[in-house]
This record gives C-alpha cells, structure tokens and sequence, in this order.
C-alpha cells in the first residue's frame, strides 16, 4: 500500500535516510510556531483535506486509503508534472536544474512538493541513492581484485562441502542476516529466500513505499550467474593463493551490494510511475515492455552514470605515495574500463529489467 498523505510526517521517520525529503512541520510543533506559520500550515492541511474528500477519499480500511492517497496525488501533483517533464528532459541532457523550470512557485506547487517530500521518494533522492551505492560497489570491486580467482571457492573441492564454499557462506550468512531482519526492508533481496529464517527483531512500523505485488520480484540468479560466469573473470587475476574465506567474503559482498543497486529498479520505478501515471498507465494495461523500457530509458543519464563509475574507478583505486615522483601513474586496482563495462552491459539494463517488471505489475 503506498504511504497515505495523513500522518507521514509520524512514518516518515521509518523510512531509510536517504529516501526522506525535507521534514514537514510536525503537527506536534504547531504550538511553537508563529501565527502566520501555524496558519499557513493549517491552511496546507486543510486544502489537502477538501482535495481528498472531493475526490470522495476516505480514510477507514486499507484500500480506501490507497484510493485516497493515490486519488490526492492526482490533485496535487497535476500542476508540477509539466515542470517535472521539463526539468526531467534538462536531466536527461546533463543539465542540473534544480530550480523551478517555469519559474512559478504559487499555489499547487508547495502543496505538490510537499506532499512529494512527505512520502520521501523523488527521482532526485532515488538517484542520489543510486549514485552513493556506486562508491560502494567500487570499493566491493577494489576489495575482491586483492585476491586471485581462487578456483576451490567455487568448484566445490573445499573439504566437508556439499556444494561450493561461495554458496555456503552466502546462504549461511543470508539465514543469520535473516533472522535479524534483513530481509525484511523492500531494498534487500537474498540470493537462497528458500527456507529462510523468521525475523526475530519486532518489525518497524515502515511505510509501504512499493506497491505490493512488485515486493517480490528477485532477480538475483540473474546476478549470480552474470557475477561468477561473465564478470569476475574480467578483473581478477587467475592463480591461488590460498585465502579462500577471505575470498568468498568479498564476492558476498560484491553480490549484495550489485542485487540491492539493481533492485532499487522498484523504487526508481515507482517515482517514476508516481511522476507521470497517466504516461505509464496505458503501456501497463497493455503489458507492453518495450513502450514501458522506452519510457524508462534516459540515454544521457546512462552515458554521465558509466562515465562516472569509470572516474570513481579510477580515484579510488590507484596507488597512493606519500612521494609524487613514487606515483605508478595509470596503475589501478580495478580496470576503470572494466567499471564501465559492469554498468553498461549488466548493471543499467538489469536495473532497467526490474523496473520493466515493477511497471507490469504496479496496477494489479
Ligand atoms: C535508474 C534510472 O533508469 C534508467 C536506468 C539507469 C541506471 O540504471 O542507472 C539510468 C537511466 C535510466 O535509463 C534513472 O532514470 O535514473
């Protein structure tokens, strides 16, 4: 169920930092305001209140507040979704703008950003989380490249395994991280759901920024397979050298932390989905992929994303000399080409991939 626009300044708190917007007045902090403050957020909530109940929003049972939620963004976001095309448009060109297009901040706007804000996910804050999670992917990357390729962690020879020791420290550590509730954030995927333990930790009172039927979408076999059979080959350097728990801690990281970029696909989706409904809807009832991929596609943030990953490839993996002289120029520990290669052929079109699957599924 998506979030309601009542009380999320309450659920918000719950939501990961980085898909928070700017914290709305708290209703608790009406007391410390100015009038002009307090009257001007209550005439913000009032307003919100006659969009909802014209559009017969109601607030009792579950799916009447989805009704109300989605009915009220209808209302509110209208008039931004013409300036948000435009400066999606200045994004796609490279050009940062993060002023208002047409230059008009009267009322409809506030109320629309505000109420984008409170649900904490804008394609702005979606792509700073995808940005962010590069550096960590670079850095898992970097970290992996320390070791040879290290053949017995993969092909089951390590003593007393049935299967290989890659797998059995990936589910083993799934089912501990299981039990302390990783999977139950919408952003983690494991790679073995089957017969994962129960959550021990109380769950947290989040709000449900995905719609549900696209909660469940996991492709990590995908992954498995690109990670171990296409990738690794092209950035570590073949032989053995005996570190092989080390070795396998690595690639679990590399892999959790390649599933959750590609799987954030559901929340890029879903913003992009919340921006422009009436764009998405027709291709979504039709089941039409290749409409909802077009839709999707922003070629120009695709090229600055592969250029960037490359840059980052390459200032965080050179060789630091205190002597300038000492430098190895040139010299990194991954291949920067390699980065961008990751990006282009795996990481962008899987992401892309969830994001088509999110779509089929967001009006069911
Ligand atoms: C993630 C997005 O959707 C698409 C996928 C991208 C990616 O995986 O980095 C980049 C641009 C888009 O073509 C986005 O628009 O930011």
């Amino acid at each position: 169920m998506i979030p309601t626009t009542t009380g999320d300044h309450h659920n918000r708190q719950h939501l990961p930092l980085h898909l928070r917007g700017p914290s709305p007045p708290p209703a608790n902090k009406l007391t410390d305001c100015s009038k002009a403050t307090k009257d001007s957020f209550r005439a913000k909530i009032e307003k919100r209140e006659w969009n909802r109940s014209s559009n017969n929003g109601s607030t009792t049972g579950n799916d009447d507040v989805t009704l109300c939620s989605s009915s009220f963004d209808k209302i509110s976001f209208h008039k931004d979704r013409n300036k948000r095309r435009v400066r999606r448009n200045l994004e796609a060109d490279g050009i940062d703008n993060n002023e208002d297009v047409d230059g008009d901040s009267s009322e409809g706007g506030d109320d629309a950003k505000s109420s984008d804000s409170a649900r904490g996910l804008t394609l702005d804050s979606v792509r700073e989380s995808l940005i962010r999670q590069e550096d960590t992917i670079v850095f898992c990357l970097i970290e992996r490249a320390k070791y040879p390729t290290n053949s017995p962690v993969y092909d089951g020879s390590v003593a007393g395994m049935s299967g290989s020791l890659v797998e059995y420290i990936v589910k083993e550590t799934e089912a501990l991280q299981a039990k302390v509730g990783r999977y139950e954030s919408p952003e983690e995927n494991p790679f073995f759901p089957e017969n994962l333990p129960p959550s021990m930790v109380p769950p947290h009172d989040d709000p449900e920024v995905l719609h549900p039927s696209g909660t469940s979408i996991n492709i990590n076999k995908t992954i498995w397979d690109m990670y171990f059979n296409q990738l690794l080959p092209l950035f570590v350097q073949k032989g053995n050298d005996g570190n092989y728990v080390p070795t396998a801690a690595c690639d679990l990281h590399c892999l959790q932390a390649l599933s959750r970029r590609i799987h954030y696909g559901k929340f890029v989706a879903e913003v992009k989905f919340i921006d422009a409904p009436e764009d998405y809807s027709p291709a979504i009832q039709a089941q039409d992929r290749a409409t909802l991929m077009g839709l999707l596609t922003f070629e120009k943030v695709e090229e600055m994303v592969k250029r960037r990953v490359e840059k980052k490839a390459m200032v965080f993996g050179q060789e630091v000399c205190l002597n300038d002289e000492d430098d190895k120029k040139g010299k990194y520990k991954v291949d920067p080409s390699v980065v961008s290669r990751l990006y282009e052929e795996w990481v962008m079109p899987l992401t892309k991939l969830v994001q088509v699957e999110y779509l089929l599924r967001r009006l069911s």
